[in-house]
């Protein structure tokens, strides 16, 4: 847990050794993984007009911006939150033309307004992959494996994908379960609760299975085809059953049709990665609309990761690879052909300096490592 200091904001944080450097080999590998699946990098800027930014997104809010002026224009900036909101921005503008499927990766650093307490940070480094122009199960499917893939090669174990239904009430309240727009709201937030009391009190009793069909995968499926009676929802689950079969020898499935937290544009599917090592969510992800400067939409999916910071162990940022110290006047040839070895060293500056004081595991004698 990082101290509070008042050197950085509440929120803002340093990454130190051996952690900054198990977060970015995490980057790389997650990159990599994407990257061998055919998603081409894609970097868009920091900031940018806040009206544009968040126009491409059915559903984002401008909430929960960090806003400045831009002394130059003189408009509004926004700090990006999330980079997916970009990514439909590019997709839908100097992408428009680029064949469909287009996939594209990212990784940056997202501000957010608010954190949640179990990630207090504001400031994150957000990586993910986004596929754009289909919304199939086949689409969906290869997103929610390439996510796994990336996070088994960032060495990542215990991996737990929770799927929901985002868009699940909006559904059901303009149909069978008819809600105005302010009882909806309500009835999100007892459900957010599990309260089946308050949903009771609010006369929406007709919501109650949705509490119970939550939990392992299969049993919560279950639960939601014995609720679906009218078979309104029965493509949407046929498509998530689908896709969960995809990866069940990968991860643990559970299934929370009613959870909405961080799904504010997703629609008919959403995931929740969870790993061992990390408090809270690790990733999210799910299907999407993307609007064209024409006012029609193009569907996508995709996911983002948020690798911040790793509690206990699994990557060490190197901190167990062997450190050479090199004294003064040593073979400068050998100590390079060492660090090609794969030697991390660490030359001395001046007489004063040792392999001890500076962690060095190894120091070179002659032209032999040995051990301090
Ligand atoms: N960008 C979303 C996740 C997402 C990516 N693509 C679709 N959904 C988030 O960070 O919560």
């Amino acid at each position: 847990m990082q101290k509070r200091s008042n050197l950085l904001p509440e929120g803002f944080h340093d990454a130190l050794p051996p952690h900054a450097e198990a977060a970015s080999r995490m980057e790389r590998d997650i990159l990599d993984t994407l990257a061998s699946h055919g998603y081409a990098r894609v970097s868009p800027p920091l900031a940018e007009y806040e009206d544009v930014l968040t126009s491409r997104m059915t559903g984002s809010s401008k909430s929960d911006l960090m806003r400045l002026v831009d002394p130059i224009s003189q408009r509004t900036l926004a700090l990006r939150p999330d980079v997916t909101m970009q990514i439909g921005r590019i997709a839908s503008t100097s992408m428009a033309d680029v064949p469909r499927p287009l996939r594209l990766s990212y990784s940056g650093t997202v501000l957010k307004l608010r954190s949640g307490q179990l990630r207090p940070e504001r400031s994150r480094l957000q990586i993910g992959a986004e596929l754009i122009g289909v919304d199939s199960v086949a689409a969906a499917s290869e997103v929610v494996s390439v996510a796994i893939e990336a996070l088994e090669r960032a060495g990542l174990t215990g991996i737990t994908m929770d799927f929901t239904m985002p868009d699940l009430i909006d559904i059901l309240s303009g149909g069978p379960l008819p809600l105005s727009s302010a009882q909806a709201k309500e009835v999100r937030r007892e459900l957010d609760m599990k309260d089946a009391g308050g949903l009771a009190e609010l006369g929406a009793t007709g919501y109650l299975p949705l509490i119970e069909a939550t939990g392992p995968f299969d049993d919560a499926m279950a639960k939601m085809r014995a609720f679906d009676t009218d078979a309104l929802l029965s493509s949407r689950l046929d498509g998530i059953a689908a896709i969960a079969d995809t990866i069940r020898d990968k991860a643990d499935l559970t299934l929370d049709p009613t959870e909405r937290h961080g799904f504010e544009y997703q629609n008919w599917f959403g995931f929740t990665l969870f790993a061992d090592g990390f408090v809270g969510a690790m990733g999210r992800g799910g299907s999407y609309e993307i609007a064209r400067p024409d006012g029609s939409t193009e569907p996508a999916v995709g996911f983002s990761l948020y690798p911040g910071p790793l509690v206990g162990t699994g990557s060490s940022g190197g901190k167990d690879r062997k450190t050479l110290f090199l004294p003064l006047g040593h073979d400068r040839d050998r100590a390079a052909a060492l660090r090609a070895e794969g030697w991390r060293t660490v030359a001395a500056l001046t007489e004063a300096d040792s392999a001890q004081i500076l962690g060095c595991s190894h120091i070179l004698n002659g032209s032999e490592p040995t051990e301090t």
